[in-house]
């Protein structure tokens, strides 16, 4: 009963005669661009890290120490994603000049330093900030003495152990083409210090670094154009499925907060994994399921929110959130059993805001509370939210009749009793193209009154191609 597409549907208008045959792309050139990675150096072996939240002070000061703390608890969060990772200890320190080279005043640079150097095992420092510059990252390994990564280095090395198909790994490669422009900035410093970055390659009229830059236009554009292909391939099944007028469930939310256990639950679609884990969904996959009036939906599986997802990344990665702006309803899981779950609610809607999806959608959105098994006798804050478990499957029929209520009023769809002839092909035409309910048969004049969900624009094609049936 389940079917599954890769990819989500999105893309321009005038795409929509789209040639399958362009929208093929290698799986080996997509891995040849993926394997060529920068080197970071936070895929390799272990790593006990110690954490600075460099922490600018803003708004009141509860408000800002709840912001500081809930970043420092994904920060934590983040580090225990990757394998071989410890938090051997974290620190939340407040800077005036965040701007600056060494991101903290005197003082508290020189605490930290000192704290740095009297922990001699740990292996690097993750200092939660979106970007370091690289002048900023070399003044402190300079400094500490260890690796320093910051938050875009982290989920994007989480972001490539999670890359499964084409799309995520194109994704990647794109978002790391700034940390390779950075990586060649740095080396034409150090060369220019040094007399060689300028200098002619024989015969070729290009200097060293111009020619690594032309390589690397050259392989933006590749990752490019092949995204471009794919983002084509995503409109020609979206195009398939609005012919076949299936709504589209978008199921979205913080990390981990169990929106792919909630589709496995309500799809029993087996090859999804849910994993206790950051990012476990990449990619933007479809899934079929039913509601109570046997209306088929497909539901979207979307890749996690984080509280400051890096600016870049969010870039690549909305591009695979295309498809919610054509959604019929967006089913937005909440993990009520986590700390931070108000503040993660906050961050969720903000994106949502920023995605510019339309007005009805955000207006309807279907909340849910979800892992209600951790909490002894959980009642929700807000009352039209819905209290589930997708793990223990509770909850889950009342959510079916709820989304199928919300999707019959944002599709314009009817539910409607159609008298049909049987020696026609009226019932089979209805069962095509509509949601049939219920069939009761009038044997004696070979008719049936069939109770059908059907949109405006199906019912007005039933009529004409059926003048006569009533
Ligand atoms: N106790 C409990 N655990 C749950 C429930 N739903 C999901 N989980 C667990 O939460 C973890 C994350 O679940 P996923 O379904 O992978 O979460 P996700 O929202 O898809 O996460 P990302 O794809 O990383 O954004 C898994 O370990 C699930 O078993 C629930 O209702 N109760
Ligand atoms: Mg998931």
């Amino acid at each position: 009963m389940t079917e599954s597409k890769k990819n989500s549907s999105g893309g321009a208008a005038n795409d929509d005669d789209a040639d399958p045959e362009d929208c093929i792309i290698d799986e080996d050139e997509v891995d040849e661009l993926f394997q060529q990675q920068i080197p970071t150096g936070v895929g390799e072996g272990d790593h006990r890290v110690f954490i600075v939240h460099p922490d600018v002070k803003w708004g009141s000061k509860k408000q800002h120490l709840t912001t500081a703390q809930l970043q420092m608890e994904e920060a934590v969060g983040l580090v225990a994603t990757l394998q071989n990772w410890i938090v051997v200890d974290k620190i939340i320190l407040s800077t005036k000049t965040p701007e600056k080279k060494r991101l903290f005043g005197k003082g508290n640079f020189q605490i930290l330093t000192e704290r740095i150097k009297s922990m001699p095992h740990i292996t690097a420092v993750f200092v939660n900030v979106e970007r370091l510059t690289s002048l900023t990252e070399r003044e402190l390994v300079e400094a500490w003495g260890v690796k320093v990564l910051d938050r875009y280095t982290v989920v994007l090395h989480i972001f490539r152990c999670n890359a499964r198909t084409k799309e995520a790994k194109l994704q990647i490669s794109l978002a790391e083409i700034p940390l390779f422009r950075s990586r060649l900035r740095n080396d034409l410093a150090n060369m220019d210090q040094q007399g060689g970055g300028s200098r002619y390659i024989m015969g070729s009229g290009e200097t060293l670094m111009e020619v690594q830059q032309r390589i690397l236009k050259e392989r933006e554009l590749k990752i490019r154009s092949a995204l471009e292909k794919l983002r084509r391939k995503r409109h020609l099944l979206r195009s398939q499925r609005k012919q076949r007028e299936f709504p589209i469930v978008s199921v979205m939310g913080y990390t981990n907060c169990g929106k792919t256990t909630l589709i496995k639950a309500l799809t029993g679609d087996a090859r999804l994994e849910p994993r206790n884990q950051l990012f476990a969904t990449l990619d933007v996959t479809i899934h079929a399921g039913q509601l109570p009036s046997y209306m088929t939906v497909l539901y979207v599986d979307t890749i996690g929110f984080l509280s400051q997802l890096p600016h870049q990344l969010i870039d690549s990665f909305s591009a695979t959130l295309e498809d919610v702006v054509h959604s019929d309803l967006i089913v937005h899981v909440r993990d009520v059993s986590h700390p931070e779950t108000e503040n993660q609610k906050a961050n969720v809607l903000n994106v949502l805001k920023s995605l510019q999806i339309p007005e009805h959608l955000l207006s309807s959105i279907v909340e849910v509370h979800n892992k209600i098994d951790l909490i002894h006798g959980y009642q929700p804050s807000e009352s039209d939210a819905l209290p589930i478990s997708a793990l223990k499957g509770q909850g889950l029929e009342v959510l079916k009749q709820r989304m199928e209520s919300a999707i019959v009023k944002s599709t314009g769809k009817q539910i409607l009793t159609l008298k049909v002839h049987l020696n026609t092909s009226q019932l089979s035409w209805l069962y095509k193209n509509a949601t049939v309910q219920e069939v009761n048969v009038e044997a004696a004049e070979a008719t049936a009154l069939v109770r059908v969900i059907i949109s405006t624009a199906a019912h007005g094609r039933f009529r004409k191609l059926f003048p006569v049936a009533v």
